[in-house]
């Protein structure tokens, strides 16, 4: 019989959005795998080295070491390089000295991504669409990645243009309301309220709020009820709107 939670399916992977900023991450090899692995983890503000001979380095790689963007390493993998770092990822093009890595990271308990040896993966990396703090990530689940990124620029292109700005309005929001609002007993009104904001508003009214629209509407903060942006200018002293109300 069908219970009332969700069915569970399996043969999936655990999707998380991990905080590595700060943290270090050693990346071996310097082809164009490395290259779009960098890019990743430094959108993520992690601190990022490199060890790959210098000979072997392709065009991007070398251009992020010349920014200082990333440590580099010039000489091949060796054991001590796995010292104090938090996250590895491999993408050699010599099966051997990647099965000696892993097998490395499993002793130390690094979690590692091994990019020619999907099931020596700790986890796989996913095609990520990046919008200002909004990202979004396809897997395919090592079925498909060519697919996954098909899929993914689907997705992008049936997004509204606005979402990355909506969401970065509501990130702003959502502090202030934690310093109107801060104690714990409050918590799911102020969570209803914020649903209620995130429901009521259009992406465009939430993208066009100012930080005087934000204090204003803060300033008007009653669990339960939201009023609409344009009651909120009104009230705003310094004629920010000039909505019809205002003729
Ligand atoms: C398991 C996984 C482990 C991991 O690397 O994390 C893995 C493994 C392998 N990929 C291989 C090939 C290709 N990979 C790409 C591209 C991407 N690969 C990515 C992830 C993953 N690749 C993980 C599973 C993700 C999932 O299933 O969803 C993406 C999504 C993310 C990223 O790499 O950052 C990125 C798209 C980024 C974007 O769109 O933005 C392309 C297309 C291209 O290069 O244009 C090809 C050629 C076409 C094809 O094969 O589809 C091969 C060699 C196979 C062989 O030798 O035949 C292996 C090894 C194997 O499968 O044995
Ligand atoms: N997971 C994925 O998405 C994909 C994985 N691959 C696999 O990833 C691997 C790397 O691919 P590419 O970047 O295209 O190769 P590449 O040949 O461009 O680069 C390999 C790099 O590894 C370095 N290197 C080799 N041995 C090393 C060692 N012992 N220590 C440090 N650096 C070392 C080389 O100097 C070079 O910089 C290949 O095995 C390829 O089959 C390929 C395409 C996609």
């Amino acid at each position: 019989m069908k219970g009332p939670y969700p069915d569970i399916q399996g043969g999936g992977s655990l999707l998380l959005a991990w905080q590595i900023r700060n943290k270090r991450v050693l990346v071996v090899g310097g082809g164009e795998v490395a290259a779009g692995r960098i890019v990743n983890i430094l959108n993520a503000d992690a601190k990022v080295t490199v060890v790959s001979p210098r000979d072997g380095l392709n065009d991007e790689v070398a251009y992020r070491i010349e920014q200082k963007q990333v440590e580099h390493v010039d000489r091949k993998f060796e054991p001590s390089d796995l010292d104090g770092v938090d996250m590895v990822l491999t993408a050699v093009d010599d099966p051997d000295a990647s099965t000696q890595i892993w097998k490395l990271c499993k002793e130390k308990k690094i979690a590692a991504n091994i990019a020619d040896v999907p099931p020596e993966c700790d986890f796989y990396f996913g095609s990520v669409h990046r919008d200002g703090p909004l990202q979004i990530m396809v897997s395919t689940n090592g079925n498909g990645p060519k697919l996954a990124n098909i899929v993914r620029r689907q997705i992008a292109a049936g997004l509204p243009k606005n979402i990355g700005a909506a969401v970065q309005r509501v990130g702003m929001l959502r502090k202030k309301l934690r310093k109107v609002a801060p104690n714990i007993e409050e918590g799911p009104k102020r969570m209803q309220w914020m649903s209620k904001v995130c429901e009521q508003y259009t992406l465009e009214e939430l993208c066009s709020m100012t930080e005087d629209d934000m204090e204003m509407l803060l300033g008007f903060y009653r669990p339960g009820t939201v009023p609409s942006l344009e009651e909120v200018r009104l009230q705003e002293p310094d004629g920010a709107y000039d909505g019809p109300f205002l003729i």
